[in-house]
């Protein structure tokens, strides 16, 4: 029934007006999936690579799409991924790229689930999946790589880490995105948007803690439920390798490692933050392990660039205690099969999972049940933004039994 009798592919837009590509998965039983592949700004050194969304098509159409049609089962996850890997046959997917690969990827598992008639997350998961659902992490107000002029922490993320469920949570979100919009108004401080609908106004990263302590207590105290917030430092964008400083642009200061260690535990200390992501270089382990050691009990460390959703990366970080959670990407690492190992590796040892949005996205709701398939404790999925609030509501209807 799940055996794949085609394979589409096209270039369609992603939320930054670039091209990306999107996949169409048919089975021998009329089964449909459609997936689109989503594209960092700020991404790690060693992620799986995006080729141009034509040349990686035209790749995957030569190598990938004869092995999987009338070969292939859209139900078996784990062949597909696998099929996908030996028509690359490279170990980073440059040749047929991760964007191709992801696609096809997910496209594969949802045609699957329309096949069985059951929502994707269970598919994905199982029977026993549903139940528990992710904290949504909503990016606020922002910067780095996805705002010219704004803050050099790329992302405040605010986490209602005390929502009784998950529609509350992400009201919560969009709450706190409104009144820092009141606050910088009253402020006299004007702001665009940047990449994932975040505020992005030209603040240096001082004020903006401010600002975004401030909203989180109003909202909190509108809804009656904790709030917490957290960050991605993004901090491999700001690592000068010749100075071997941090550089703080908008504040004009430069941190060595020490300095940046330092600086981002006084920042968990003050500010009680939840969540900490790519607090220092994709490349230092060691300073990782340093900041876990001191903070890691009070807050989460989350490897995003650090990991890139690898499980090599990943075993190289447990050994020697850098983090304890793992952002997870699809596309950084190209197939589900390899996202849920990631997450699988981690769940073992104590990492808690972080399923992510990419800034440059579609209108693919995919991640969100990825995260309730393997019961991750969080999903960083931007707080307003159609291309946002397609996953965001995605989890409301997930919880409503409608998908
Ligand atoms: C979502 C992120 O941004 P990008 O997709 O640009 O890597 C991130 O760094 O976590
Ligand atoms: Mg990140």
């Amino acid at each position: 029934m799940t055996l794949i009798t085609d394979v589409r592919l096209r270039r369609i837009l992603d939320s930054r007006g670039n091209p990306t590509v999107e996949a169409d998965v048919v089975t021998e039983s009329g089964g449909f999936g459609r997936a689109g592949a989503p594209s960092g700004a700020s991404t790690g050194e060693y992620e799986a690579v995006e080729r141009p969304p034509a040349e990686a098509i035209a790749a995957a159409r030569e190598h990938a799409v004869p092995r999987l049609v009338g070969e292939a089962y859209a139900g078996n996850q784990r062949e597909v991924d696998t099929i996908l890997h030996a028509a690359d046959g490279t170990d980073d997917f440059s040749k047929i790229g991760a964007n191709s690969a992801v696609a096809i990827s997910m496209a594969a598992a949802k045609a699957g689930a329309d096949v069985l008639g059951a929502p994707l997350f269970q598919h994905l998961g199982g029977a026993f999946r549903g139940e528990n659902f992710p904290i949504p992490l909503g990016n606020v107000v922002g910067g780095g790589e996805h705002a010219a002029d704004a803050t050099d922490i790329q992302e405040f993320l605010v986490a209602p880490v005390g929502a009784p469920s998950i529609e509350d949570a992400v009201f919560a979100n969009a709450a706190v995105h409104g009144v820092v919009a009141e606050l910088l108004e009253e402020r006299d401080v004007p702001s665009g948007k940047g990449d994932e609908g975040a505020w992005a106004p030209s603040i240096d990263d001082e004020a903006a803690f401010e600002i975004v302590d401030e909203a989180v207590s109003q909202v909190e105290d509108d809804v009656g439920f904790e709030i917490r917030f957290g960050l991605d430092v993004a901090a491999a964008e700001m690592y000068d390798a010749d100075s071997e400083t941090y550089e703080y642009e908008s504040a004009g200061i430069n941190r060595d490692t020490d300095e940046q260690i330092e600086y981002i535990a006084d920042l968990v200390r003050e500010y009680d933050l939840v969540y900490v992501e790519d607090p220092l270089d994709e490349n230092d382990y060691e300073a990782f392990a340093d900041l876990t050691d001191r903070v890691g009990d009070r807050t989460l460390i989350c490897g995003d660039d650090l990991f890139v959703t690898n499980t090599d990366r990943l075993t190289e970080g447990i050994d020697q205690g850098a983090g304890n959670s793992i952002l997870i990407k699809p596309n950084q690492i190209g197939t589900l099969s390899d996202a849920f190992d990631a997450i699988e590796l981690a769940t073992e040892h104590g990492y808690d999972s972080v399923v992510s949005h990419r800034s440059g996205e579609t209108e693919d709701a995919t991640i969100a049940h990825l995260a309730v398939a393997t019961d991750a404790p969080f999903i960083k999925t931007g707080a307003v933004g159609g291309e946002r609030t397609a996953k965001l509501n995605e989890l409301i209807r997930i919880a409503d039994d409608a998908t």
